[in-house]
């Protein structure tokens, strides 16, 4: 019997939402609270990646692990000489474990079934351009949503999947620690990881087809490689990783760079080697729905080639970040409920890699400017030069603007202790053409890392304001004045 005979139960409704993680809960609780009918089908765990297996359980075990390191940052204040961490790797996982359940009522079904949406637990498929089976409901909509997000790439290298590598789905679910942690892939996943493992006590091997950090600005890459080689992280680039294979109960695989090969046996495997979209078994060519391999086709208003279906989120081709995904949910809501035309803009899109010290971006970076604008000027100061940074003996890091020549803001990046909490003004200046004046003047409090955001906007005006003309204007005043 086919799915299509099995379902039963019909459903009529405004809006059907595929896959309940950040994408779909936003589309569906926005499309339920403006009053619309609307089912969400969700086939695993509620609230997707970022709750269960990504952003989440990531942060907490990065967090953990930022605990650790403290012990060293107090030691070169004078504090806790001969004092190291005792790391209990079980209960670094129930943190982690109760860091998620203390968000999940959040995502629930009762929270959202609160809401008046219908949530079905089960997988989804469409079967027209106009319905979607889901377990025994065949559900018609005026609109579709799917959010499917993506999941782990496990890349063509013979023996590879044979050695069943840990990743995201399972890397948090370790209860006791790695003694050396091999991470195929220097992308967010792979360096996150790499520096939280290893501050927690694994020794720690990444290896990279290319470099790290290639899609932030190339001042970043340098300060990231001395601080992995300060803790003890063994980072490849440019290598080739092949002939992995299962030995003594651990992993063995051959890592080759220009100059040199070798063999590396290591107790785990994590493959972070980026993400493959989730479109597998939706039927969407039974919807007119084109996809590539990068996910969903969409147009800038997050229509597919059926445009009674949207795709939102990781599954929709574009960044894959939990903000994009609330982001995108907003554009749907727009198009969809309000018959607004609204486009996505990425002009003002953050990303903080969660290192230490974080890696925080937003908009264009210099060489995009530079393709886009052409001409452009670029400023950069260092934490150095703050006095808070001085006092938490955190130097390390700067602050890189790229302008225009008449100093509109193009881009931001920091690298430094808080610098994704810091990016966000940045972020805020670029969607809402805020003056770069306006960030000068402003009065930041002092003592205080944000104070270097101040610094680098006034030293777009330093020339001006110590140039030729304003001295002569102040010397032909103070003749004047009384
Ligand atoms: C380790 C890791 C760390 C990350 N850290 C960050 C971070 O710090 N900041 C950040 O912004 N982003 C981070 N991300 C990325 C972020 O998690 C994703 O961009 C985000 O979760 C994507 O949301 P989504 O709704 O598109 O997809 P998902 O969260 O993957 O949700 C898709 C849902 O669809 C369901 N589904 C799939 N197919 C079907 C079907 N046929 N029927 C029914 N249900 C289906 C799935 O079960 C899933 O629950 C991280 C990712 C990982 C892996
Ligand atoms: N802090 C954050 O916001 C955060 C954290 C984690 C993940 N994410 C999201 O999740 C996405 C996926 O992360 P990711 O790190 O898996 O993917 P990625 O695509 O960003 O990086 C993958 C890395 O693996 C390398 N690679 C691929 N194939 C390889 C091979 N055969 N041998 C060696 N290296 C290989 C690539 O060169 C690349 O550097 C990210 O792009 C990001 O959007 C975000």
């Amino acid at each position: 019997m086919t799915a299509n005979n099995q379902a039963s139960h019909l459903i009529e409704c405004d809006v059907c939402v595929i896959g309940a993680g950040s994408a779909g809960l936003s589309a569906a609780s926005g499309a339920a609270q403006l009053g619309a009918k609307v089912v969400l089908i969700e086939r695993g765990a509620m609230g997707g990646d970022c709750l269960n297996t990504g952003c989440v359980p990531s942060k907490s075990f990065i967090a953990a692990a930022h605990a650790a390191h403290a012990f060293k940052a107090a030691m070169a204040m004078g504090v806790g000489e001969g004092l190291a961490p005792k790391v209990d790797f079980q209960a670094v996982h129930d943190h982690v474990h109760a860091v998620i359940g203390a968000i999940a009522p959040n995502d629930s079904v009762e929270r959202f079934e609160g809401m008046g949406i219908t949530v079905l637990k089960e997988s989804a498929s469409f079967v027209s351009p106009t319905e979607v089976v889901a377990g025994n409901h065949r559900i018609t909509a005026r609109r579709f949503v799917v959010a499917t997000g993506s999941r782990a790439s496990l890349p063509p290298i013979p023996g590879l999947a044979a050695c069943k590598p840990l990743t995201n789905e399972t890397i948090f679910e370790l209860t006791t620690r790695p003694d050396h942690l091999l991470i195929l892939g220097g992308g967010p996943i792979g360096l996150e990881m790499a520096q939280a493992f290893r501050r927690l006590g694994s020794e720690v091997t990444v290896v990279d087809a290319g470099e790290i950090l290639g899609k932030d600005e190339p001042e970043a890459a340098p300060l990231i490689r001395k601080v992995f080689a300060d803790e003890g992280i063994a980072l490849h680039e440019n290598a080739q990783f092949a002939d992995p294979k299962l030995v003594d109960g651990g992993v063995q695989a051959t890592v080759k760079t220009a100059s040199d090969t070798r063999t590396i046996s290591a107790s785990h495997l994590l493959v972070a080697a980026g993400r493959t979209p989730n479109l597998d078994g939706l039927g969407l060519d039974l919807a007119g729905v084109k996809t590539n391999k990068k996910g969903v086709e969409v147009d800038a208003r997050l229509r597919s080639s059926n445009h009674r279906v949207y795709a939102l989120g990781d599954v929709a081709g574009g960044p894959q970040f939990t903000h994009i995904a609330g982001y995108h949910a907003g554009i749907f809501v727009r198009n969809a409920m309000f018959g607004l035309p609204s486009k996505v803009d990425y002009a003002a899109l953050p990303w903080v890699t969660y290192l230490d010290p974080e890696v925080a971006h937003v908009g264009l970076t210099e060489a995009d400017a530079r393709k886009q604008h052409g001409e452009v000027t670029t400023i950069i100061e260092h934490f150095a030069e703050n006095d808070r940074a001085q006092t938490e003996k955190r130097t390390e890091g700067f602050i890189k603007l790229v302008l225009t020549p008449r100093g509109k803001v193009l881009g931001a990046t920091m690298v430094g202790p808080h610098a994704g909490e810091m990016i966000t003004l940045w972020g805020l200046v670029i969607s809402g053409k805020v003056k770069l004046s306006a960030v000068a003047s402003m009065i930041a409090p002092y003592p205080t890392l944000a104070e270097i955001s101040k610094r680098a906007a006034s030293a777009y005006y330093k020339p001006k304001l110590f140039g030729k003309l304003p001295k002569a204007w102040v010397g032909l005043v103070q003749k004047l004045l009384p």
